[in-house]
């Protein structure tokens, strides 16, 4: 069987790394790809919004989506939970579409263990003194919470090796361009298997 589902995208790394920003200017140059909005209990920060940026649940709901298998992947970090709902990121590849998804690096490694076929691309800072600017900067995050996920940071680095892609941001426009590459190419590659696979049956 020609394998007709959208390709899965995973964009990670850490906190500040630039994710959201990367995620955003890709979107405004890419229309075709969907963005999986996840589900969290941190509280909302101003000017996000419901729906748009997450959905916003209490801890015991999303305890009750923990239960009832209705997250695709889940981490607990830094004092909240964080999650994919999995319907619709199921839904939207069994169409064909492709499924974007922006999330941290436990789960990033719980979908590699369910989707070994997604794409696996990790956003690395140009240093760690940058990536503590970026936070610190962005001005979201008491200093307890920096320093908390300044040291997550530390242990998601060492997990860029399950990664299949590793883009430095450093230039913000050439991340985003190296990222738009990457999807690119995979299209390219499926369709070439699409093709080989036809040409193979149709000579069966
Ligand atoms: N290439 C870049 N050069 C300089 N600043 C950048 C760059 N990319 C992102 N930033 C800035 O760094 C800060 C963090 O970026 P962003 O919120 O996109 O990171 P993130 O990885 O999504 O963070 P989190 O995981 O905490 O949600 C923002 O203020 C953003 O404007
Ligand atoms: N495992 C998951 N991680 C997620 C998801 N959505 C976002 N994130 C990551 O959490 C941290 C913190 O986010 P913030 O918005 O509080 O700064 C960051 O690395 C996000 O990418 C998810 O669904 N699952």
């Amino acid at each position: 069987m020609i394998d007709e589902k959208g390709i899965l995208f995973i964009l990670s790394g850490p906190s500040g790394v630039g994710k959201g920003t990367v995620r955003k200017a890709l979107f405004e140059k890419d229309t075709d790809l969907k963005y999986s909005i996840s589900m969290t209990t941190r509280t909302k920060r101003e000017g996000e919004q419901e729906g748009v940026d997450y959905f916003y649940r209490s801890k015991q709901t999303f305890e009750d989506m923990i239960k009832n298998n209705e997250l695709l992947e889940y981490a607990e970090y830094v004092g909240n939970y964080y999650g994919t709902p999995r319907e619709y990121v199921e839904a939207t590849l069994n169409e064909g579409k492709d499924v974007f998804l922006e999330i941290e690096v436990q789960g990033a490694l719980q979908v590699k263990k369910n989707f070994p076929e997604g794409v696996f691309i990790f956003l690395f800072p140009p240093s760690l003194e940058e990536l503590k600017n970026r936070i610190v900067n962005r001005g979201t995050e008491t200093e307890d919470l920096v320093k908390n996920r300044l040291l997550a940071a530390r242990e998601e680095i060492e997990m860029m090796d399950a990664y299949d892609y590793v883009v430095v941001n450093d230039k913000i426009d050439t991340a985003v361009s190296k990222v738009q590459s990457i999807v690119r190419s995979e299209h390219c590659k499926r369709e070439r298997v699409a093709k080989q696979y036809k040409k193979i049956l149709e000579a069966d």
